[in-house]
C-alpha cells in the first residue's frame, strides 16, 4: 500500500524526516509519535502534496513525487486542524467534497447521506456545521475522506480534542472503516496506547527516523511481562536486587521500572517473559538464592513498555531520551502500564 525509501524532508531550521525506510501493507496502520515527530509532514508527501528533500515513496504504486494527482484520487484525508466551513450543514460539505472527487451529482448525494449516516450523523446532518460540538466535526471530516470510496484513507490525529468515550466511538468507527468497507487506514496519534485495540500494525517515528515497525501483537503479546514479588532474608536483606542482578547475569531482560509491593513488602520486579522457559529461570533462580516467592503473575504489555526496558532487543533501535519521556506520558495516561491481563 505505502512505501519509503530513505525518505527526507527538511526545513530551514528542523529535519522533519530523517531517512524513513518503511513499508506499510494493507489493514489499519497506526503511525505513532511524539508532537513533532514528523506525522503530518509523512502524510502530506504521501498524497503528494509537499515535495521531499530526498528519497522515495510510493503509495498503491504510485509515485508520489510525479503522480500525486491519481494518489488523491484514490486516498481519502482526514486533515488533523479544524478546516470544516461553519455556515454550510453536513450534507452541503460532503456532497461539495464528492463531486469535487468527481461523482455525479445524484451518486454524490447518495454516496453522502451513506457515509453521514455510516459515521452517525443523522438530523443534525442538515445543521449548520458552526453549531456542532467537536465529536461531530470530526466525525464530518471523517466521512468527507471517505465519500469517494477510496481504497485507503490517511486519518490525521482524528481523536484530537475528544473526550474518553467520543475516542473509543472514533476508534470503532475507523475499526468499520477496514471491516466494513475494506478501506484500507492510516491513522497518526500521539498516544501510543489507543492504537493497540484498533491498528493491525503500528509505525512508531521519533525526530522524523523510524525507531520500530511491526503487527500490534508482537508489541503487545509476545513480549509478555512476569511481575515478581519475594522476600527478604538473612543471607539477602536486599531479596529484589539479589534476584534483579541472579537473572541479568542469565541473560533475563528486566524493566527498569519496578513497582512497590504491600506496605512492608520489597519491591515487584518487571521480568521480560521470552516463553515458558523464564517462569523456569525465575522460579529456579529464586529457589537458589533461598528467597520466598510472593507473587509471580503475568502482565499483559502495553506498547509504551517497549521504550522503557533495560536492555533493548537487538533489532530494535534504542529509543531517545525524548520518546522515553514521551512512553512514559503515554503510560501514566493509561494507568501506569499497570493493569494486568
Ligand atoms: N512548513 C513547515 N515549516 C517549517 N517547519 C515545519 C513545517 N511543517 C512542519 N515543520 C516542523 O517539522 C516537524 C514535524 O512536524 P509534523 O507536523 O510533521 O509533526 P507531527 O508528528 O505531525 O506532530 P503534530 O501532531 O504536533 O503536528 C516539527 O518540528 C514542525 O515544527
Amino acid at each position: 500500500m505505502i512505501a519509503t525509501e530513505s525518505l527526507s524532508k527538511r526545513f530551514p531550521r528542523v529535519t522533519a524526516l530523517d531517512r524513513l525506510s518503511v513499508d506499510i501493507g494493507p489493514g489499519v496502520t497506526g503511525l505513532v509519535g511524539a508532537n513533532g515527530a514528523g506525522k503530518s509532514t509523512l502524510i502530506k508527501i504521501l498524497l503528494g502534496l509537499a515535495p521531499a528533500t530526498e528519497g522515495r515513496a510510493q503509495v498503491l504504486g504510485l509515485d508520489v513525487a510525479t503522480q500525486g494527482g491519481e494518489i488523491r484520487e484514490r486516498v481519502g484525508y482526514m486533515p488533523e486542524h479544524d478546516c470544516l466551513p461553519p455556515d454550510v450543514s453536513a450534507t452541503e460539505f460532503v456532497v461539495h467534497m464528492a463531486r469535487m472527487a468527481g461523482l455525479p451529482a445524484t451518486a454524490a448525494r447518495e454516496r453522502t447521506a451513506d457515509t453521514l449516516r455510516h459515521v452517525g450523523l443523522y438530523e443534525e446532518r442538515y445543521r449548520p456545521i458552526g453549531g456542532y460540538s467537536t465529536g461531530m466535526k470530526q466525525r464530518v471530516k471523517l466521512a468527507q475522506a471517505l465519500v469517494h470510496d477510496p481504497q485507503l484513507v490517511f486519518l490525521d490525529e482524528p481523536t484530537n480534542g475528544l473526550d474518553p468515550v467520543g475516542r473509543d466511538e472514533m476508534l470503532g468507527l475507523i475499526r468499520r472503516v477496514h471491516t466494513d468497507f475494506g478501506i484500507s487506514v492510516l491513522v497518526t496519534s500521539h498516544l501510543l496506547g489507543e492504537l493497540e485495540r484498533t491498528c493491525d500494525h503500528v509505525v512508531v517515528i521519533d525526530g522524523g527516523a523510524l525507531l520500530r515497525s511491526s503487527s500490534t501483537s508482537d508489541f503487545t503479546q509476545t513480549m509478555g511481562t512476569l511481575a515478581v514479588e519475594v522476600t527478604d532474608t538473612d543471607q539477602h536483606a536486599d531479596g529484589s536486587q539479589a534476584l534483579r542482578q541472579a537473572l541479568q547475569e542469565q541473560g533475563i531482560t528486566l524493566h527498569a521500572r519496578v513497582e512497590e509491593g504491600l506496605p512492608g513488602a520489597g519491591h515487584i520486579l518487571l521480568i521480560e517473559a521470552t516463553g515458558e522457559e523464564t517462569y523456569d529461570v525465575v522460579r529456579d533462580t529464586v529457589a537458589g538464592l533461598g528467597l520466598g516467592l510472593v507473587r509471580m503473575e503475568q502482565r499483559r504489555h502495553h506498547i509504551a513498555e517497549v521504550f522503557r526496558t533495560e536492555q533493548q532487543p537487538e533489532q530494535q533501535e534504542p529509543a531517545s531520551e525524548r520518546a522515553q519521556a514521551w512512553a512514559a506520558t503515554a503510560a501514566a495516561q493509561q494507568g501506569g502500564g499497570r493493569d494486568g491481563s
